[in-house]
């Protein structure tokens, strides 16, 4: 993997759905690899539009998407809002389809799923139904099921939306720390400034009617975040200066 070079260039990028709605509009953008990029905006400004055309589930009416050579589609994870896992199946085969689909015998994908299942502090789960668990593990299978086969870039929408608050920083937190072991490139959709400036490098702003690119924001923070980085006074800094730029954002669109 080449740090910090482009993974995937959107460039006048733009989405007209049949309805007539202009959901996006002249998106330049460069996911750079290893990066951890949040997308923020306020409901409407195309945020998971952006992320369904990176993800190929959806088609621009307009501009280009390049990928780095040798990367393609097929190397992207999804984990959206909802776990979206089968019920009928026990959460080791929710983490295995993904694999043998790909082709790998089903011994082996068992082997890696566990492992994966583990690394999102699963283990010991591999043979319950999704029901018997609560909506943060339900998310972790969420998350090892678009891990499991390794893609070079992970799109998240807005996957912590729905859990209580506890339970959103630990997600935060192990998410953190599988990218800083991993350095898979993660593009993270949120409505929340907090979560954003605790998560990521950079903070790419969105703005409504038509969906743009409003300010592109640089996090500084220490290589480890942990809690001790969530109460310091570099926080708090940082979230007020993204809040007033997402606030700059809808001003500008009202
Ligand atoms: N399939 C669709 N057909 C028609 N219009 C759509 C479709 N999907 C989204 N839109 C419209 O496109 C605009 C952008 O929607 P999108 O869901 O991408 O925004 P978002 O920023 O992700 O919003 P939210 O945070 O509420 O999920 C909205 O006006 C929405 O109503």
């Amino acid at each position: 993997m080449n740090l910090g070079a482009p993974l995937v260039s959107l460039r006048g990028v733009a989405k007209r759905y049949a309805t007539g709605t202009l959901a996006l509009d002249g998106i330049d953008l460069a996911v750079r690899q290893g990066d951890f990029l949040a997308l923020l905006g306020p409901s409407g400004c195309g945020k998971s539009t952006l992320l369904r055309i990176m993800a190929g589930l959806a088609a621009p009416s307009a501009g280009a998407i390049d990928w780095a050579a040798g990367e393609g589609r097929g190397d992207v994870g999804f984990v959206f809002q909802e776990p979206t896992l089968m019920p009928w199946a026990t959460v080791l085969r929710n983490v295995t389809l993904p694999l043998e689909l790909a082709g790998m015998k089903r011994a082996e994908a068992e082997d890696r799923a566990a492992e994966w299942l583990a690394r999102v502090e699963l283990g010991g789960f591999e043979h319950a139904y999704p029901r018997a668990l609560s909506g943060g593990m339900k998310m972790r299978v969420s998350i090892a099921r678009a891990l499991v086969t390794r893609p070079r870039l992970l799109l998240l929408d807005e996957p912590f939306a729905a859990l209580d608050e506890i339970t959103r920083f630990r997600l935060n937190n192990d998410l953190l720390k599988l990218w800083q072991d991993e350095r898979f490139t993660v593009v993270f959709v949120t409505h929340s400034v907090f979560e954003s400036v605790f998560l990521a490098e950079r903070i790419v702003v969105m703005a409504p009617r038509p969906g743009r690119i409003a300010q592109s924001l640089e996090v500084t923070a220490p290589a480890r975040r942990g809690e001790e980085f969530r109460t310091s006074a570099e926080y708090a800094a940082q979230c007020r200066t993204v809040s007033h730029a997402l606030s700059a954002a809808m001003g500008a669109a009202a």
